[in-house]
């Protein structure tokens, strides 16, 4: 697969590479956030039509996320989101997309870095460039895309420009996924408080109950399977519901750091991530089953500039995949805790969020200064203020316990 990077000039136009001079390409677009089922569906329908097409298949991804750049420049006089601002709202990285795409059998990605000025290009501009540069015969879209000045682009509007000048056709993947949610439209991260997986709090009620739930929250319906429902979910502490829209464990990523070195002296050494490296949507405080993966030394492309430093290198992504493929020796079961340590935090007067990993392996592990991957599986309970460290380390034993059960 190759990766190519692209930067706009600042009247927004691209220098899209030339492909081949005879092959053409199958062309999806858009962000990806997550690379839940759906997209999944669209990736997958992509290479399907570039096989049978004996095309490229093509991936046009934009970073950062369009909301995101829209929001900065609505913020701050129309400027562009500064290259490497850390997006702690992006479900995943784009390396992290990039691999999954690879896995799907992507043959090009290219990642377009999102700038006011190319957002005003029309999407017949940004089309005619695909069929011209990329030599687009098809482009797959799902049923809610849009694309181009003021998102003017959409499935409609773009299935009349393919009619029209019969120079690319439009494939439509249909929605996928159970319908749709209501999500309530002030949904801050909420820590639930009973221990254990957190239940959708609609389920079972009838439909004068959901309807008065829905007006108290100011609900709103969403597609199932979509990256704003699965950031709900994971604000929620519902792990298992977001894993299944995702059909993979949700994942962040850091660098690991030196934390208080309380851990080691209570026999639960952990690995604590560097804020500011973090890439990925944290879910809300809480203790939690998974995994931790060694990704190696950071190196220069650790995702520490923010969610779209892609490491757009063929030798280092498949070296990650390695790495986090089941069964790998850098990966452990691991307990995960999110939270300002509540049973110390009056004694230290330390009040962070802090998000670190108990590794359950039989040796000392060396962390310090790696990049770490951290995949979470389930909720386990909320973060408590134990009366004395010796009751904190009993309840970690059986976080533990109950951790190697849920990753059996
Ligand atoms: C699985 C797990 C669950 C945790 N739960 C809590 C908790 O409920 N309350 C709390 O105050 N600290 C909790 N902690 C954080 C510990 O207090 C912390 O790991 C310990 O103080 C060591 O900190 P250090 O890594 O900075 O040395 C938890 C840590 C882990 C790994
Ligand atoms: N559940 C789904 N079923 C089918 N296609 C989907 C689904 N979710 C997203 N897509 C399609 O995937 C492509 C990429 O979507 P993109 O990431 O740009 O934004 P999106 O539609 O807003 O996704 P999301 O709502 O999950 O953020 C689009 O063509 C979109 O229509």
């Amino acid at each position: 697969m190759n990766i190519t990077r692209l930067t706009p000039d600042p009247t927004g136009l691209v220098d899209w590479p030339t492909l081949s001079n005879d092959k053409k390409s199958v062309v999806t677009v858009g962000v990806f956030d997550g690379m839940h089922r759906g997209h999944q569906a669209v990736i997958a329908r992509v290479v399907e039509l570039a096989k049978q097409y004996d095309a490229f298949s093509v991936v046009v991804l934009f970073d950062p996320r369009p909301d995101a750049a829209h929001r900065y420049a609505a913020e701050h006089n129309g400027m562009d989101l500064p290259a490497g601002t850390p997006d702690p709202q992006a479900l995943s990285g784009v390396d992290d997309r990039v691999r999954m795409m690879r896995d799907l059998g992507v043959d090009q990605v290219l990642i377009v870095r999102y700038t006011m000025a190319f957002a005003a290009k029309s999407y017949r501009f940004f089309l005619g460039q695909m069929v011209g540069k990329l030599g687009m015969r098809t482009l797959v879209l799902g049923q809610d895309a849009a694309m181009g000045k003021g998102r003017a682009g959409d499935v409609k509007a773009i299935a009349t420009l393919a009619a029209a000048t019969g120079v690319f056709e439009l494939d439509v993947v249909d929605d996928r996924g159970p319908g749709q949610v209501r999500i309530p439209l002030d949904a801050e991260p909420h820590m639930p408080t009973e221990w254990g997986e957190p239940k959708d709090p609609t389920a079972g009620m009838g439909k004068a109950e959901l309807r008065a739930w829905s007006k108290k929250h100011q609900a709103r319906l969403h597609r199932t399977w979509s990256s704003t429902n699965v950031r709900y979910l994971l604000g929620q502490g519902r792990i298992a519901d977001a894993d299944a829209i995702l059909g993979h464990a949700h994942a962040v990523e850091g660098t690991v750091v030196h934390g208080e070195e309380r851990g080691r002296t209570i026999g639960f050494p952990t690995a604590n991530l560097d804020e500011a490296s973090i890439v990925g949507y944290l879910p809300v405080d809480g203790v939690y089953a998974g995994w931790l993966v060694d990704m190696g030394p950071a190196g220069d492309g650790d995702g520490a500039a923010g969610a779209g430093d892609a490491r757009a290198d063929d030798r280092v992504a498949s070296d990650d995949k390695a790495r986090i493929a089941a069964g790998s020796p850098w990966r452990w079961p691991a307990a995960i805790s999110i939270g300002t340590k509540p049973t110390f935090s009056e004694t230290t007067g330390l009040h962070e969020r802090v998000v670190e990993a108990y590794a359950i392996a039989d040796d000392w592990l060396e962390l310090y200064g790696h990049r770490v991957r951290v995949e979470f599986v389930g909720f386990l309970r909320p973060q408590v203020k134990f009366d004395s460290a010796d009751d904190l380390v009993a309840e970690l034993g059986r976080n533990v316990e109950e951790t190697k059960r849920l990753t059996a």
